[in-house]
């Protein structure tokens, strides 16, 4: 299969190089690691042990394939969508965390898009080199959930490369639980500066738990099957499996980057502005963090 990866910074290069052991995979990314991918190749490290020679481009347009999978950050989502929409592809998928961003696709692309969750852990260490801290799975189907034959034929792409994937029917439940997690782990540990493990106790277990069944209850207004307990039960088992994990959204303030927290707690606000539902915990969380924003990102 022809794949290219919209965005192969820590997770794209990652499930890229996974991909790039079974198919031709073309990496769109940034100076210097585009360079050193093209000329030296692409070593996968950490879980893994592997190199790879994926092509590497920072041209982002005019570009076909299969399948394009976007992994950059929800707040370039818009961007990738305008320069996929110059190219050609059979299907479209997101493996990005936060939500909306299937929408944004969609606003610029005629191909299906499909929504996907990725547990992998992935650090780009530097130019060329990435780490997996994680292995997990991809799930992977119809943004609007029900069944796909796109998403069963790009599945089976996924499995052939040695990816451990699901083939998932309830996508909308799937994002709004992983939604749930994020806006749970993600602020609390990105504003205290802990590993994800510190949110299975005391206050930021409490904050955690509150912000994921406010996340919960949106879902359901939002005509999605979710429930409180589940939700914090995802948070609990997320943070055990990951307890010296640094979020994202730490690593992004630790960096002094913009973060995700307008795809995910605010996303969560927005949503429950929208039905009624009071959201008091995120709406803290997410305007605690875009004030780190404004002053230090
Ligand atoms: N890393 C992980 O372990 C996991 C990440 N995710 C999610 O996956 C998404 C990506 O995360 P992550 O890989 O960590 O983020 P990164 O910032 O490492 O990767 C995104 C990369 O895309 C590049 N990029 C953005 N726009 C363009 C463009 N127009 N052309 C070329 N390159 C571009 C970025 O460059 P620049 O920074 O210069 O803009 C960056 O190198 C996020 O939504 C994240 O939450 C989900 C699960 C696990
Ligand atoms: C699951 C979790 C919380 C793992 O760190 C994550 O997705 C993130 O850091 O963005």
């Amino acid at each position: 299969m022809e794949i290219v990866v919209f965005g192969a910074g820590s997770l794209g290069s990652l499930i890229g190089g996974l991909l790039a052991r079974e198919h031709r995979v073309t990496f769109v990314a940034r100076d210097p690691h585009a360079t050193e991918v093209r000329e030296s190749g692409l070593r996968v490290g950490g879980a893994f042990d592997f190199r790879v020679h994926p092509s590497a481009t920072g041209d982002e347009r005019e570009l076909r394939a299969n399948c394009a999978i976007v992994t950059v950050k929800a707040f370039q989502t818009e961007t990738a969508g305008r320069q996929l929409a110059t190219g050609e592809f059979d299907a479209v998928l997101s493996l990005q965390n936060g939500m909306g961003n299937e929408d944004v696709l969609a606003d610029y692309l005629d191909c299906p898009i499909l929504a996907g969750t990725a547990s992998y852990g992935a650090v780009l260490t530097e130019p060329g080199t990435v780490e997996c801290t994680g292995v997990g799975e991809i799930a992977l189907g119809a943004r609007e959930g029900g069944d796909s034959e796109t998403a069963r034929t790009i599945g089976e792409a996924f499995t052939t490369a040695g990816i451990e994937t699901e083939i998932a029917d309830d996508m909308p439940r799937r994002l709004w639980e992983k939604l749930a997690v994020n806006a749970g782990i993600n602020p609390v540990t990105a504003l205290s500066r802990v590993e994800n493990g510190t949110v299975l106790s005391g206050d930021a277990s409490e904050i955690a738990a509150t912000a994921a069944r406010e996340t919960a209850r949106v879902a359901r207004a939002d005509g999605v099957e979710l429930t409180d307990e589940d939700t914090v039960s995802a948070v609990e088992t997320v943070a055990s499996a990951t307890v010296s994990n640094v979020s994202s959204m730490h690593q992004d303030v630790e960096a002094g980057r913009k973060t995700e927290i307008e795809a995910i707690n605010g996303y969560v606000v927005a949503r429950g502005e929208r039905y009624g539902v009071e959201t008091p915990v995120n709406r803290t969380l997410s305007g605690l963090v875009k004030t780190w924003e404004r002053t230090n990102g």
